[in-house]
């Protein structure tokens, strides 16, 4: 098949790029770039000298629909809400990497991301990627809409026990999360210099950040009840990384591991989802460069509070290579296609 990506110029892009020219089913024919449109790719990433020879193109509706079976859109909140539906209606499979088409009601779209959503029966049509919950859907879907970075990390820790008749829903969910700068894209910002960030920690978008009502939404989808997400997000001086730690009020006192084999049990199945014990939790190095999501738990008996520590790349599982876990559950291939990379360590 044939791949084409909008944002290509982009860190998610050159993810993408990076995990589709080692996919044995497509082929890669269109990068698309606003600002570097005309530049050999090689120019922006000198990384991919000698092996990838293709220029940055413009965007050209027409050429797009001539050239590619598969559309990624690695675009700011914002682009693929007025560019997707077109490719959408003329059959191209496409799988939007930004925040456009994951939360389904419109106001709040326009209440977290300030700006008019995308039509509702487009809303309606994108199914939300993350495979783990929803691979059934994915696999019946052509139109995917890739999950934000954390909430892949949060949710995928929450899923098993938001199930199990465990949680006090009294309690908000509690979502501390921290994240390298490259989160934040390739565009410069103050910021995101070396100077502002190295040797520092910082938190931001406390009550405020975009990624709540998209939690808040699934974690309502997959427990049946409507939960407040708190979430604060902390800058720490890494490159790529999200280490989420979530606090869940449960009902009452349960073992250590019957909550472990309670996890462990939920993610049989999936390859990308590592549960570890309680004395080897993960840590971001242990996904660099990878579609998986490690999960470690531990419960304080004091206060009956569960503790979950998940760990993704944001660039891969929570970008890019799960949006082609997404395209092979949507093309009918085997999930880990393409995807089957040990983690680099150290
Ligand atoms: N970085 C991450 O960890 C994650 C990012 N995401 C989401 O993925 C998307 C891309 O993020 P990321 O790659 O980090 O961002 P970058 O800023 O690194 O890249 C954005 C890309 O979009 C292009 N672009 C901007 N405006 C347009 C436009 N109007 N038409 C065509 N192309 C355009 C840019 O090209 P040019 O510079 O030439 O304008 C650039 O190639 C965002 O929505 C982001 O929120 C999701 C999960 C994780
Ligand atoms: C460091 C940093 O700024 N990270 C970004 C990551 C979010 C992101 O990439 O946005 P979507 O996944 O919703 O598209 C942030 O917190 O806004």
């Amino acid at each position: 098949m044939k791949v084409g990506i909008i944002g290509a110029s982009g860190y998610g892009g050159v993810e993408l790029i990076r995990n589709l020219y080692q996919h044995p089913n497509v082929s890669l024919e269109l990068l698309v770039s606003s600002s570097t449109q005309g530049e050999q790719l090689t120019a922006q990433f000198p990384h991919l000298h000698g092996i990838l020879a293709l220029p940055l193109d413009g965007f050209d509706e027409n050429e797009i629909r001539s050239q590619v079976d598969i559309l990624f859109f690695t675009t700011p909140a914002g682009v693929a809400k007025e560019l997707a539906p077109s490719f959408v209606e003329k059959g191209i499979q496409c799988i939007d990497l930004s925040g456009d088409f994951r939360l389904k009601r419109g106001s709040l779209y326009k209440e977290w991301y300030k700006d008019t959503p995308a039509p509702k029966e487009y809303l309606d049509l994108a199914t939300y990627g993350l495979p783990e919950l929803y691979r059934d859907k994915i696999g019946k879907s052509t139109f995917i809409s890739n999950p934000g970075c954390y909430p892949t990390a949060a949710l995928l820790g929450m899923a098993p026990v938001l199930q199990s008749g465990l949680v006090n829903f009294s309690m908000p969910l509690i979502i501390d999360g921290k994240t390298g700068v490259s989160g934040a894209g390739r565009k410069p910002a103050k910021g995101m210099m070396f100077s502002e960030a190295n040797e520092n920690t910082k938190a931001y978008k406390l009550g405020g950040h975009r990624h709540v009502p998209e939690m808040e939404q699934i974690a309502a989808d997959i427990s049946g009840m409507d939960s407040p997400v708190i979430f604060n997000p902390h800058l720490v001086p890494m490159t790529r990384g999200i280490l989420c730690t979530i606090y869940i009020q449960l009902h009452e006192t349960i073992k250590h591991g019957e909550v472990n084999q309670l996890y462990e049990n939920f993610y049989q199945d999936d390859y990308f989802v590592r549960v570890r014990t309680e004395n080897n939790l993960p840590a971001t190095k242990d996904v660099y460069g990878t579609n998986f999501c490690d999960i470690g738990i531990s419960i304080d008996q004091r206060t009956n509070v569960l503790s979950v520590i998940s760990v993704i790349d944001n660039l891969t599982k929570g970008a890019a290579t799960q949006a082609i876990q997404n395209m092979n559950l949507v093309n009918g291939w085997n999930e880990q296609t393409g995807l089957d990379v040990v983690p680099v360590y150290p």
